[in-house]
């Protein structure tokens, strides 16, 4: 089985995993997400990942059928995990140079890779599964082979990666963006910074035998793991910048939609009044690595956009495939007639960084209502913004009160 058979790439399939898992959603999931059972076997967690990152199925669709079936004390938890994704992007979004520091440090790493042959050794162990440590060689393959992992397993492994076997933490970050399916510029980056100590300053996750026992239900016990976890040593956090926006358009002019991975339900921009002359996709893969991705992350991107634009076909105009350049979108959008370019808002990361490039004709970039309203709450930790969920579920019309 490949990534895509385990993961295939539509919203029919993400609406049928949303259905599985909806009974379990409430009180099972708050006693059963830790666990990781193994490749095959995640039924303690709803394995929904891959389409909210790519929102083939949106955050507020997910919590509108959660909130339906459960009381909100059953299902905190995992609304509470919902708005961490949420959380990340929108720290992100205001601390954008953490971005660029991870890439800058990821490019020194890699050279020293390159002209070391020691670490390349390590790393090349480590990418393979070949490090001696069972647990981890498990994890590193069934990340290869399937573009998914646990979140508890992400933390072990994102652990063991900078405490046990002292690699780079950015080539970790690297490997996971290379290999998920849900590889997500916020997320990845500052869950490893939180592992590693750099992100809540000091407080590092130590990755310990007897929690890998339990939670693995006894499948491994792994010796030799570091005992402890110094935080590593990193630049202050860069000031807070102001959240975005977000930009309005002008249905009356002439539009071209550009469709990318980070929103693919475009149904509340028609109903703005978007009618596009015609629609491309935009393929940011060459942004996540200076290394090739694995095949399966191509394979799903394709499959999602095929399934959209062939979903929404009597909507888009003709469907230009795979833009990768700001020339490119430009060109395409001036040919097409175009006197602007509408596009969902992208939060930091590869999509952004092309889309920041255009200046061909006007971008107009619309911010997803829902970002617009929790993004500004990620001012600091995630308790404080956690106090804000009330809030933001209630700014979502027909949520469920109690
Ligand atoms: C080192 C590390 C790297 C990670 N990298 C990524 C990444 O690249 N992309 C990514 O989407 N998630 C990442 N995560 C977060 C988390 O592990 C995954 O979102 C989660 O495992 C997805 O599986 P699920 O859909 O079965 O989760 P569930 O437990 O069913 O959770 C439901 C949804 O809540 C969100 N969610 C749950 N936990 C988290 C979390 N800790 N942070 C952010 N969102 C969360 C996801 O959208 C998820 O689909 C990372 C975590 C760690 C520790």
């Amino acid at each position: 089985m490949t990534a895509t058979d385990i993961f295939p790439p539509n919203r029919t399939e993400a609406l049928s995993r949303l259905q599985r898992f909806l009974p379990h959603a409430g009180r099972d999931y708050a006693a059963q997400r830790n666990y990781d059972r193994g490749a095959g076997q995640h039924t303690g967690v709803s394995t929904l990942s891959p389409y909210l990152r790519h929102r083939l199925l949106t955050e507020e669709e997910v919590l509108r059928a959660v909130l339906g079936r459960h009381s909100r004390s059953a299902a905190e938890k995992f609304v509470q995990e919902v708005f961490w994704r949420t959380y990340w992007k929108g720290w992100l979004e205001m601390r954008p140079a953490v971005w660029g520091g991870y890439r800058a440090g990821l490019d020194q790493a890699w050279d020293r890779v390159q002209t070391q042959s020691g670490l390349r050794a390590e790393w090349e162990a480590a990418c393979l599964g070949r490090t001696g440590i069972d647990c981890f060689d498990v994890w590193a393959r069934e990340l290869a082979e399937t573009g998914y992992l646990h979140n508890h397993t992400r933390m072990w492994f994102a652990s063991i990666w900078v405490f046990t076997l002292r690699l780079p933490w950015e080539l970790g970050a690297d490997f996971f963006l290379r290999h998920l399916l849900d590889g997500d510029p916020a997320s990845n980056t500052l869950s490893w910074r939180w592992v590693a100590g750099l992100q809540t300053r000091g407080k590092t996750y130590l990755a310990r035998a007897s929690n890998i026992r339990k939670y693995t239900e006894g499948r491994f016990d792994p010796k030799g793991l570091a005992s402890e976890a110094p935080a590593l040593d990193g630049p202050p956090h860069p000031p807070r910048m102001a959240p975005p926006a977000g930009d309005s358009f002008d249905p009356a002019r002439p539009s071209v939609l550009l469709l990318h991975e980070d929103d693919l339900s475009p149904a509340w921009l028609f109903d703005r009044g978007l009618r596009p002359l015609a629609t491309a996709t935009l393929d940011a893969t060459d942004g996540f690595s200076p290394l090739h991705p694995a095949p399966h992350l191509g394979a799903f991107k394709r499959g999602a956009f095929a399934d959209v634009t062939q979903r929404w076909s009597d909507r888009l105009g003709p469907v230009t495939e795979g833009l990768r350049t700001p020339e490119d979108i430009g060109t395409w959008a001036r040919d097409a007639g175009a006197e602007q370019i509408v596009t969902v808002y992208a939060p930091v990361g590869p999509t952004a960084d092309i889309l920041n490039r255009i200046d061909a004709l006007p971008l107009r970039r619309l911010l997803r209502p829902f970002d617009a309203e929790a993004w500004p709450y990620a001012t600091a930790g995630f308790f404080k913004f956690k106090d804000k969920i009330p809030t933001l579920l209630g700014a979502m019309a027909g949520i469920r009160a109690a």
